[in-house]
């Protein structure tokens, strides 16, 4: 038996409405400061509203946490696991409330968010200290997991689910079929205070994409793009959109397209309208074949890699071990100054 250093573990999340009345309080949430105009707002509140005002994330967490639950069991962890989100409920102070009323004193919290950068990494470092000092010096510590973007827990599952989108397209094609990666873009002044050097973002989801790759389709050519820009028009995000990617590739010769959001572990609105929607209707417009592929979900082995990270800080004989495909710098806690948000970004 480990020492255990740990009382707990909470899953950090975005959160996302499950009412038509949450939509709008929600979006109010998410956007409070930033900048987002009025235009952009209105134009996801109908997104969210297309699928009757619920985000599919919350239930996609509940159903992590049943699946952390069994395989923390099935593997002798016995740590109690709490769920708390950054803009909706369950909101992150009321869950380290109820942690602090329970006797939790230190628990490790994974984040559904396996990259560096303001929005999903130390956005959430914000959000466990603004919960704890509401709830006040009682609160329990939170240190959170490390980034796991090379991780082979989130990689393998990635690349299953883009070996079986291929295995839906015409083999006849297969040669003139390209992959393409997305993630969620960010301001490029977001992007480059991302990590202790800054680029860190940008170059996580890089080696992603070559891990998915070559561990999927190693014959086949990649891209790296961007999906679900928000923000007033003058400020600059990552480029290119994956739609305006889309409409280059019959011009090279590409038949077809599998879609493969890496920047997300779930398959969440983002995904299900920027992709689903969007993408597909771009790629039907300009006749290419059009898959997309699944995110880890509750990838057994996804849920296995949650387990891994919290081994990894537990201590104890070979529970220290750093599963990891890439070769990018790692660390435990991230320090103070990285990832900080561009004083434009904050509004
Ligand atoms: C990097 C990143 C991730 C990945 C990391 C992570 O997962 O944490 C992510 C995830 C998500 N983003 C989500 C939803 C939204 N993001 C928005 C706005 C923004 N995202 C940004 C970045 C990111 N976002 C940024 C820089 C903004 C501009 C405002 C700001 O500076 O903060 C807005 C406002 C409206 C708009 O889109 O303009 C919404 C509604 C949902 C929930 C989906 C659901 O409900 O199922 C999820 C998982
Ligand atoms: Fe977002």
């Amino acid at each position: 038996m480990v020492t255990m250093a740990y009382d707990a573990v909470v899953l950090l999340s975005f959160g996302g409405p499950e009412h038509p009345d949450d939509v709008l309080p929600f979006l109010e949430n998410v956007t409070r400061g930033r900048g987002v105009p009025p235009e952009r707002l209105a134009e996801v509140a109908e997104h969210y509203l297309h699928f009757g005002g619920v985000s599919p994330i919350n239930q996609q967490c509940r159903d992590l946490l049943a699946a952390m639950r069994a395989d923390f069991a099935a593997n002798g962890i016995d740590l109690p696991i709490y769920w708390g989100n950054r803009n909706w409920h369950p909101m992150l102070a009321d869950t380290v409330a109820q942690m602090r009323d329970d006797g939790v004193t230190r628990a490790l919290g994974f984040a559904t968010s396996a990259y560096g950068g303001y929005s999903s990494c130390r956005q959430y470092w914000e959000d466990i200290g603004a919960a704890r000092a509401a709830v006040g010096p009682d609160a329990p510590v939170i240190d959170k997991l490390r980034h796991f973007h090379d991780h082979p827990g989130f990689v393998e599952p990635h690349a299953e689910a883009v070996r079986a989108a291929l295995a839906t397209l015409d083999p006849a094609r297969r040669a003139t079929t390209r992959l393409v990666f997305t993630a969620h873009s960010i301001p490029t002044s977001m992007a480059a205070t991302a990590g202790p050097e800054g680029g860190r973002y940008e170059a996580q989801l890089r080696e992603t994409a070559r891990l998915v790759a070559a561990a999927a389709a190693p014959d086949l050519e990649y891209d790296l793009v961007w999906q679900s820009r928000s923000g007033p028009p003058q400020v600059p995000w990552l480029e290119p959109d994956v739609n305006d990617h889309l409409a280059t590739l019959p011009a090279a010769g590409v038949t077809g397209v599998v879609v493969s959001p890496i920047g997300f572990v779930s398959d969440h609105l983002e995904v299900v309208w920027d992709l689903d929607t969007e993408a597909a209707t771009t790629a039907k417009q300009l006749g290419l074949d059009f898959a997309r592929a699944g995110t880890p979900g509750v990838h057994p082995r996804f849920v296995a890699m949650v387990r891994e990270l919290v081994l990894e800080r537990l201590g104890g004989p070979g529970t220290q071990r750093r599963e990891r495909l890439g070769e990018l710098p790692i660390w435990d806690t991230c320090p103070a100054d990285c990832c900080t948000a561009p004083a434009r970004v904050r509004g």
